[in-house]
């Protein structure tokens, strides 16, 4: 039995449970143990949704290892991260940006608008995705982030 406010729902993309907050319609993976508040998020609850850009470097192991750029990805995930984290340092350093490489080497349909996901809100991505784009500041780089997609580094854009 759901607290007031919740219903459960399936991920289209994952076939995941989530809940969904009738009132706000935010959606969260964690089953809800409070009733669902009326009003959007308010700062304590960080935000109702977010816009990323992110890179995704696919590895042998990733759920779908293909791309627009190699029809059968082969690379290690030791490698793929070892080419992430040279990429990363190209960011940090200044040297180029997030969107020209995210345009060149991403192995996400999304390389092609620079790695802009748009905005999303919670219970739309995988898990490890989701956690680490909400806990970024707007502006702010992640760290390698591990789905079973492959690796990725996210920026955040609002
Ligand atoms: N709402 C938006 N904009 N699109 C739907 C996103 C669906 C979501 N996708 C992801 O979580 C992966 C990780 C973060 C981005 C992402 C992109 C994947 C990565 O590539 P793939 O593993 O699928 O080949 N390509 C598209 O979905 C999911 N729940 O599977």
């Amino acid at each position: 039995q759901l607290p007031d406010g919740w219903e459960k729902r399936t991920s289209r993309s994952t076939g995941l449970s989530y809940y969904l907050n009738v009132h706000t319609k935010e959606s969260q993976w964690d089953q809800p143990t409070e009733i669902a508040k009326k009003s959007g998020s308010n700062a304590a609850d960080g935000p109702a949704e977010v816009q990323c850009l992110h890179l995704l470097v696919k590895h042998k192991g990733s759920r779908r290892p293909s791309s627009w750029r190699e029809q059968h990805i082969t690379r290690t995930k030791e490698e793929a991260q070892l080419l992430l984290e040279v990429y990363r340092n190209k960011i940090v350093q200044q040297e180029t940006t997030f969107e020209e490489l995210a345009r060149s080497y991403s192995d996400c349909s999304s390389a092609k608008r620079g790695g802009d996901l748009g905005k999303f809100g919670r219970g739309q991505m995988q898990p490890p995705f989701e956690k680490a784009a909400f806990a970024l500041n707007v502006g702010q780089l992640s760290g390698i982030v591990d789905t079973d997609s492959g690796l990725h580094i996210i920026q955040r854009k609002s």
